[in-house]
């Protein structure tokens, strides 16, 4: 779009039966830029990453995706429309092995190239069952599997999670290369501080159901004490 923006988000409400967790929030992320969305437990990051994909009807508010409405379409319509998501759980098909699990994220590819491209570890196990590599290893699995149908947006629900710090910055390095090479967007939801900065061009603070705040990634870099302001609301 002229103005630059990829996602544009604007009043969102959402919730689970008679609760509410989104109210209101409106967020812009623009063409190939990495995101953190940061914030306390339960304040809705996942579930804002949810309703974005469509597995959660948002109950008002606007979600556009290259100016085009999104919001109540169904999962596989958003996906189609260029949107990846990774959940929490490196959730990947355990008995399928690892070649077999990159190609169902893209059944048009004809190889599964990309990934080992991404991730060079996956290729020396790729007749094995994806259940048996390490937690680092899914993860990286789950990532490259998502990245396989090259997404204008990736979605990623902490992906650092149980997983050790230099595989951690691995998956941060790759990340940052296909977003700069491709032009993908990333929304990052993470605790994670070292991954936070080292991919993020500008972190986003949510606090009950809304942005509440944004820094630029060289000046939290420059300054992390900053990021106490934010996450101690
Ligand atoms: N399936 C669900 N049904 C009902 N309530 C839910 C459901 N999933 C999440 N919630 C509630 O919604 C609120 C926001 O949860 P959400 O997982 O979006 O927060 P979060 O910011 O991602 O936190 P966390 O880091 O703990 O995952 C919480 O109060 C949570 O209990």
């Amino acid at each position: 779009m002229a103005d630059g923006t990829l996602l544009e988000i604007a009043g969102l409400t959402a919730g689970y039966g008679g609760g509410m967790v989104l109210h209101g929030l409106d967020l812009t992320v623009g063409p190939g830029e990495p995101v953190a969305l940061m914030g306390r437990n339960g304040v809705g990051k996942t579930t804002l990453l949810k309703t974005v994909m469509g597995l959660l009807r948002p109950r008002g508010g606007t979600i556009r995706l290259d100016g085009a409405r999104i919001d109540g379409l169904p999962p596989f319509r958003i996906a189609r429309a260029g949107i990846a998501y990774v959940p929490q759980g490196r959730e990947v098909f355990a008995d399928l092995t690892v070649e077999e699990n990159l190609i169902l994220g893209d059944l048009a590819a004809a190889d599964a190239g990309r990934g080992y491209e991404l991730f060079p570890a996956l290729a020396e196990r790729r007749r094995e069952p994806a259940g048996r590599l390490s937690g680092g290893q899914q993860q990286q699995l789950a990532i490259a599997r998502a990245l396989m149908a090259r997404p204008r947006l990736l979605l990623l629900d902490e992906p650092s999670e149980g997983v050790q710090p230099s595989v951690v910055i691995e998956m941060a390095d790759a990340l940052a290369a296909v977003a700069a090479a491709e032009g993908m967007a990333v929304v990052l939801v993470e605790q994670n501080v070292d991954l936070a900065l080292r991919l993020a061009g500008r972190v986003v603070f949510m606090d009950r159901g809304r942005v509440v705040a944004e820094e630029g990634g060289d000046a939290l870099r420059a300054d992390p004490s900053r990021l106490d302001a934010h996450l101690v609301l």
